[in-house]
């Protein structure tokens, strides 16, 4: 798992570790970390030009000495300065003694500089950023996204929250991010991770003095090992039973893909109860399907009720009946709109409940999302005693008690109809198994947001895709994830 950090716990393991160490030696070795992906991303690096961007604090240190780096290697460096009176000094003198060049950046030509570069580095801001960038960042973050440079950031791009990932505004636009001594939440969230790129982590040595994190993102590995293949001693049953309550005769197709994701995600056993009876049957002669409400379905080990299921008293009655068991229900669509008008059906719950609201659902429960998404899912799975998974381009799933994590394999491939019940359907596999396998809820969710991901990558791989096609490749998904080592942050798959 790859702990995520905001700013402030950043700042705080920075004091010891500076403490300990001789004076500018971590900025040497962020400077050296960030020349290193710089070298790699250029190729060759001689004759290429390379423009800095620089603030006034240690992110336009770290930049400065970087491109003295690659200057020393023959690059012809030129450092764009937002304030060359408050420019880091020592910086600014081994980028001079390499051949680099120096140009204010409300001088005329400084705009050329950053169009004409193959690399632009982003020292501008670092987690010592407030608010939105200023004028003349903003002018140069603009011409950055402008021209046809390799883009990166240091640290952070320059303009996003480092703890929420929010813009305010304009922000840098990093094709990578090379940051240092721990990944910052704002990375992998929110539109910071829009901004963010590739994140590639420079190792300072800080990871003894960083708190236990509140905040993860799970690996390829890290799902492998909560997915447990069956073992010769599995029965269609002790594989987890789950209970789709989803599709209506208005919408069947919601019970077709719930249904079949969660048959592709862990093919044990799926009761189908609900109005989509007809067309669950005609798709997955496999499930076990039955026209009446979830009390004449059978045992199941975890119920998914909502997608396509509708909001009136009939489907109020099928929530609040399986509201009242006492195994894991997964919350989606329809059966949000209900619950947001009766939260207490879900406070009053034993085991645990998940629940899976795109933004304009979860306003329904009293709030707006905002731009601090992790807090956002945090207080509403507090206020509730349910796991929240917020869907988005990187989603939150967050526990009651504050574990949170955040997705890294979401694609805009999958902004298409019927995607969420698909969701829904893996989720509820994988929540079905939790109760043998001891995998807490919150996990259970964020390996489904995580297997989602994947198989969404997998699928546009052939282009555009339609929710079917998840189902379809789920069991490729699936087996890839199981075959991999581990992944750095969402990469795609192979
Ligand atoms: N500590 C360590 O161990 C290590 C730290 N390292 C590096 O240090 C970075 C943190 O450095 P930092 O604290 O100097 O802050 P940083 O982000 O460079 O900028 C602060 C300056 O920006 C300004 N400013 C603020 N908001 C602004 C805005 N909206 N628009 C424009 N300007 C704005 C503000 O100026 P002022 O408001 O005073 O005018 C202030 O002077 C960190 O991200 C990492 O890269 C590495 O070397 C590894 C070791
Ligand atoms: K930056």
């Amino acid at each position: 798992m790859i702990g995520l950090f905001t700013a402030e716990e950043v700042r705080a393991a920075e004091e010891p570790l500076l403490a300990a160490t001789p004076e500018g030696a971590l900025m040497q070795r962020a400077a050296a970390g960030l020349a290193a992906v710089c070298g790699r991303l250029l190729g060759p690096v001689y004759g290429r030009r390379v423009a800095l961007l620089v603030g006034s604090g240690n992110n336009g240190g770290d930049a400065l000495f970087a491109g003295a780096r690659l200057a020393g290697r023959g690059a012809r460096v030129t450092a764009v300065l937002l304030t060359p009176d408050r420019a880091h000094g020592a910086g600014l003198t081994a980028l001079r003694r390499s051949g680099g060049r120096v140009v204010p950046a409300r001088n005329p030509g400084a705009e050329a500089v950053v169009a004409r570069a193959d690399l632009v580095l982003d020292g501008m801001l670092g987690i010592g950023g407030r608010g939105g960038l200023r004028q003349d960042a903003a002018v140069l973050a603009r011409a950055a996204a402008a021209g046809a440079g390799i883009t990166v950031a240091v640290d952070v791009p320059s303009g996003i929250d480092a703890s929420t990932g929010e813009v305010d505004g304009v922000a840098f636009p990093a094709m990578h991010t090379v940051t240092f001594g721990a990944v910052k939440r704002g990375l992998v969230v929110g539109e910071g991770r829009g901004h963010a790129g590739q994140v590639h982590l420079v190792d300072l040595g800080l990871d003894p003095h960083l708190p236990t994190p509140t905040a993860w993102q799970l690996t390829d590995a890290d799902v492998a090992a909560r997915l447990e293949p069956p073992s010769a001693g599995d029965d269609k049953y002790s594989q987890g039973v789950v209970g789709v309550l989803a599709g209506s005769a208005a919408y069947p197709g919601a019970g077709v893909l719930c249904a079949g994701a969660a048959l592709r995600t862990r093919p044990g056993l799926v009761r189908y109860a609900g109005g989509a009876a007809d067309g669950v049957r005609a798709a997955w002669p496999e499930a076990i399907v039955t026209e009446g409400g979830p009390g004449g379905a059978g045992r199941v080990q975890a119920w998914v009720v909502g997608p396509g299921a509708g909001t009136d008293d009939a489907a109020r009655t099928v929530l609040a009946e399986v509201l009242a068991t006492d195994v894991p229900v997964l919350v989606d669509a329809d059966a949000l709109t209900l619950l947001a008008r009766e939260p207490d059906l879900v406070r009053r719950r034993s085991a645990p409940t998940v629940l899976t609201p795109h933004d304009r659902e979860f306003a329904r429960f009293g709030t707006e999302v905002g731009t601090d998404r992790i807090g956002a899912a945090r207080r509403l799975a507090a206020d509730l005693g349910a796991v929240v998974l917020l869907k988005g381009d990187a989603t939150v799933v967050a526990d009651p008690d504050g574990t949170t994590f955040v997705n890294g394999t979401g694609t805009a491939d999958l902004a298409t109809a019927g995607t969420g019940d698909v969701l829904s359907g893996i989720a509820g596999a994988v929540l079905a198994t939790s109760a043998a396998t001891g995998l807490p809820a919150v996990e259970a969710a964020a390996v489904a947001a995580h297997l989602h991901g994947r198989t969404g990558q997998l699928a546009a791989q052939r282009g555009p895709l339609v929710a079917g096609d998840l189902v379809r490749r789920l069991p490729e998904a699936v087996g890839r994830v199981r075959g991999v080592g581990p992944a750095v942050l969402g990469d795609s798959p192979a």
